[in-house]
């Protein structure tokens, strides 16, 4: 078990930030704590890093208290470095090392990890957004450790940017690191993470493999040719029995749920025996956030 924490509480004045919050992340996991604002993510990992204290419960690492020992094998980027404009990327690094204490033989390690070796030398001034924040995580990879810590690694960045991140994400876990992302970003939680959390005011409203916590049930997005009626379309879903919760768009089109035996290519081709032939076939992976809503109501 890389960490456990334990019946975490914490206070701002009145505000409960966090209530009596248990959960644990195994090694090699890349585990996402998912919440809207305010549910207690930022808390939560500051609690587990040593820089916030706990009114009450217990923080772990490795099966022990957080000890100088055991930070040394976290890199944590909880809020984005100050790297110097006019220095290179790699002596902003070697500087970072320095604060650290981490080998600065690391340093190239990490700037191949994040895609930056060939930019090495150019000023940190002249990166892209997406490669200040690949800047940051490679900060993260000095020393070596096997855990990472990140909140928000994507706030703010353009797709690019985005794609960016989570590619070097994705790439580190395949390294095998353990990962522990702070979003509140679906999307991204689903993308990268193996296992999710869900936070809601301070409170675990459930935990798990993503694939558990946040199943899917497709929805089918269908578009009609344009000579084909929508009566017609609802008259041939009618009598297929394993679609159901058929529903307008509001972008035009109809969508349903089929039955997990049931392909889109079984709708399409049982539509087209029923005369109805379609300009579009879209499968929807929406109740992800359907299934998110509903933790969080
Ligand atoms: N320093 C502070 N003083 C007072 N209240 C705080 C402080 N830090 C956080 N809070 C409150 O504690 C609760 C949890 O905040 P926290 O930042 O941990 O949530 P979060 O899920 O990380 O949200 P966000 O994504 O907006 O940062 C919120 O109600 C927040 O307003």
């Amino acid at each position: 078990m890389i960490l456990q924490l334990d019946n975490l509480s914490k206070h701002y004045g009145t505000t409960a930030a966090l209530r009596g919050l248990t959960l644990e992340v195994e090694q090699g996991s890349v585990y996402g704590l998912l919440g809207p604002n305010g549910s207690g993510k930022t808390t939560t990992l500051g609690i587990a890093l040593g820089v916030l204290r706990a009114d009450s419960g217990a923080v772990r690492w490795f099966g022990q208290p957080l000890s100088t020992q055991s930070k040394q094998r976290v890199g944590a980027l909880l809020e984005t470095p100050n790297f110097f404009p006019y220095l290179s990327a790699r002596q902003n690094l070697l500087l970072a090392a320095d604060v650290k204490r981490a080998d600065p033989r690391t340093v190239d390690a990490a700037l191949e990890l994040a895609g930056l070796t060939a930019r090495q030398h150019d000023a940190f001034r002249g990166f892209s957004l997406g490669m200040k924040q690949r800047l940051a995580l490679a900060s993260t990879l000095l020393g070596t450790p096997d855990v990472l810590v990140l909140d928000e690694p994507t706030n703010g960045l353009d797709p690019q940017g985005i794609a960016e991140v989570r590619a070097l994400i994705q790439r580190l876990a395949a390294e095998g690191k353990t990962i522990i992302i702070a979003s509140h970003l679906l999307d991204e939680i689903e993308k990268v993470c193996t296992h999710v959390a869900v936070l809601q005011r301070g409170e675990l409203r459930a935990a798990g493999p993503v694939g558990t916590i946040l199943a899917a049930t497709d929805r089918v997005l269908l578009r009609l040719a344009a000579d084909i009626a929508p009566a017609t379309l609802l008259h041939a879903l009618g009598q297929l029995p394993w679609v159901s919760d058929v529903r307008p768009e509001p972008g035009g089109g109809h969508s349903a749920v089929l039955a997990p035996e049931h392909s889109p290519a079984d709708l399409n081709r049982s539509l087209f025996a029923h005369g109805v032939v379609l300009a579009g076939l879209e499968v929807r992976h929406r109740s992800l956030e359907a299934q998110f809503l509903e933790l969080t109501k």
